[in-house]
């Protein structure tokens, strides 16, 4: 595994659990093994691409076998640090907290929320579907006792820096962020942020850029039946 991690590019990583989902539904149907053509058709990235992607880690493809789902799944499973469990802890259990914490699936991937924590004493001492709403300021030794791997931040912006290095000296190695700011960690803690609202402004491109095209098609048709 990982011949040369240290150079992966982030488009690279980024490309993985698209793989791996593929290879999940394959694995569902039954079949053993493929190649990166049919791969290629299925998931719409080039057989090339998928080859080189592949490469970085060391390739795992035979000559005229093509790959074998089930291998190639557990390989980027390894990669990705999926084949093991970490523990979450959530900041902020507002609106997003609260479903972040009731959305079972990340268990089901191997994402355990342990517990969430708030400053608001209205919430703390509350029960989300079986994980409890803490009191903030116990949260340093929650995470050292409890050792857990990552802080997930779903508090105001304002709150998000003193919460990432809150959450930085308590030991995690991991911080998702959801609050819409710039934050700061130190180099051993990895830093994930996730904006909803970026895709949805690229969604909103996307749809005007395909109106913009039948428009102009539109604009076409009516000069060449003019000219007819
Ligand atoms: N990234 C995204 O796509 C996305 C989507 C939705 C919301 N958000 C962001 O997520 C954050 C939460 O949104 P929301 O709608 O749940 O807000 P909310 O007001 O419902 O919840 C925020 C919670 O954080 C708590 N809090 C504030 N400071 C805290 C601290 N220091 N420690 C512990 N708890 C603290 C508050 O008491 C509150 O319960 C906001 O920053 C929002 O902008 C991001």
């Amino acid at each position: 595994m990982g011949k040369n991690n240290a150079k992966i590019s982030n488009a690279v990583i980024k490309r993985l659990p698209r793989y791996r989902r593929y290879l999940i539904e394959l694995k569902k149907k039954g079949v053993e093994k493929i190649s990166s053509k049919e791969f290629s058709s299925l998931i719409g990235y080039t057989a090339s691409q998928i080859r080189q992607d592949l490469n970085n880690f060391g390739g795992f493809g035979q000559q005229g076998y093509g790959y074998s789902v089930d291998g190639l799944y557990k390989e980027i499973s390894a990669i990705l640090g999926l084949d093991k469990e970490y523990r979450m802890v959530i900041v902020g259990a507002g609106n997003l907290g609260q479903a972040i914490a009731k959305y079972t699936h990340f268990h089901k991937q191997g994402f355990k929320v342990c517990a969430a924590f708030d400053i608001n004493p209205n919430l703390i001492g509350k029960d989300l579907d079986g994980i409890e709403i803490l009191d903030y300021e116990n949260i340093v030794e929650y995470v050292e006792e409890e050792e857990i791997d990552i802080g997930i931040i779903c508090v105001n912006r304002d709150n998000a820096q003193e919460v990432a290095d809150k959450l930085s000296f308590a030991g995690v190695k991991g911080i998702w962020n959801f609050a819409p700011t710039d934050i700061e960690v130190p180099t051993h803690v990895a830093l994930e942020v996730v904006h909803l609202s970026d895709s949805l402004h690229s969604l909103a491109y996307h749809m005007n850029d395909i109106q913009k095209k039948e428009v102009a098609q539109d604009k076409h048709r009516e000069e060449e039946n003019l000219r007819d």
